[in-house]
């Protein structure tokens, strides 16, 4: 499909602060947006496979390749994003030891020079997997490869509660794009209606907002959650004393429900 940008969005609703397993003062007003490239990197670079070394010992390998076109483009839509959002922008890499990210870095920067509205920093990876749990609201806006997105988004939606509450889209300049939780199929729940069902219905509200252009309506997906969090439903990933335990179907029928409500206070 070609999309090659994908936003994870990380944001802690006040509703479940408490959720986060962090301390409530560094995780309330948490509002990341990370810019994952999916299109590239070492998932898909050329080299990889199995061999045997000079020894004859058996061997796997990958490599990380980005192209300077593959970096412009996704650090384009970064740029963009983060001009919409705080001004801030930091590209995470790995160039103290990658020539990948050597390479990432100085076409961020390039790319930076037709954006002087947003403020661009770099920051290594290991440092931002630290800084995601020390402080994370000095985070806006992140751009970052394949793999490093991957791994750092789910670290991300820790600070949220739980990566129950991580939608996602993939977009690419234009055409269709995909929409789906960050999280995978949750084999360990798998069967037993505990899911949280909220990431995959903010995946719907990213559909219409970045694949369909209507604001409104993905707006109003978003109440019909904060309402229903606001009303104390919670699944097992996310509960808090005093809230209302419920499964992954009577959490979807609570959102529903708020929905109505809410197509009804504006068809009158
Ligand atoms: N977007 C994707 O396509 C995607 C993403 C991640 C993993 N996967 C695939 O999913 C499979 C399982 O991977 P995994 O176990 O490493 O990751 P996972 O995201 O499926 O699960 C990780 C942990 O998070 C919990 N979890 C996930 N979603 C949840 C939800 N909605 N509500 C509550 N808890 C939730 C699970 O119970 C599990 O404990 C693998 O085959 C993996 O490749 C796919
Ligand atoms: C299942 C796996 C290939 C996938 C990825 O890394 O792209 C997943 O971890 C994700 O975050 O969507």
């Amino acid at each position: 499909m070609g999309v090659f940008a994908n936003l994870r969005p990380a944001i802690v609703l006040p509703q479940l602060v408490d959720s986060s397993t962090l301390k409530r003062e560094v995780a309330e007003g948490v509002d990341i947006m990370v810019v994952r490239e999916l299109t590239g990197g070492i998932y898909f670079g050329q080299p990889k496979g199995f061999g045997k070394n000079s020894d004859g010992e058996p061997i796997a390998f990958n490599t990380e390749v980005y192209s300077v076109s593959e970096i412009d483009r996704i650090a384009r839509v970064a740029f963009e994003i983060a001009r919409k959002r705080r001004g801030e922008l930091c590209s995470i890499d790995k160039s103290n030891v990658l020539e990948a990210s050597q390479l990432w870095r100085q076409v961020v920067t390039d790319v930076g020079k037709d954006y002087p509205d947003v403020k661009l920093t770099h920051m290594l990876v290991d440092n931002a997997a630290m800084q995601l749990i020390r402080d994370p609201k000095q985070f806006d806006t992140i751009v970052t490869n394949n793999i490093f997105g991957d791994i750092l988004s789910d670290e991300a939606s820790m600070l949220t509660g739980s990566i129950g509450m991580l939608p996602s889209a993939s977009v690419k300049t234009s055409g269709p794009g995909l929409f789906e939780p960050i999280h995978g199929s949750a084999p360990d729940i798998a069967g037993q209606d505990k899911a949280n069902p909220l990431a995959m219905i903010l995946s719907a509200a990213m559909l219409l907002k970045y694949g369909l252009g209507e604001k409104q309506a993905a707006e109003r997906i978003e109440k019909a959650v904060t309402i229903t969090l606001d009303n104390g439903f919670r699944t097992g990933d996310i509960m808090a004393p005093g809230k209302k335990l419920v499964g992954c179907t009577a959490m979807g029928e609570q959102v529903i429900k708020a929905l109505q409500a809410i197509e009804r206070v504006y068809s009158h």
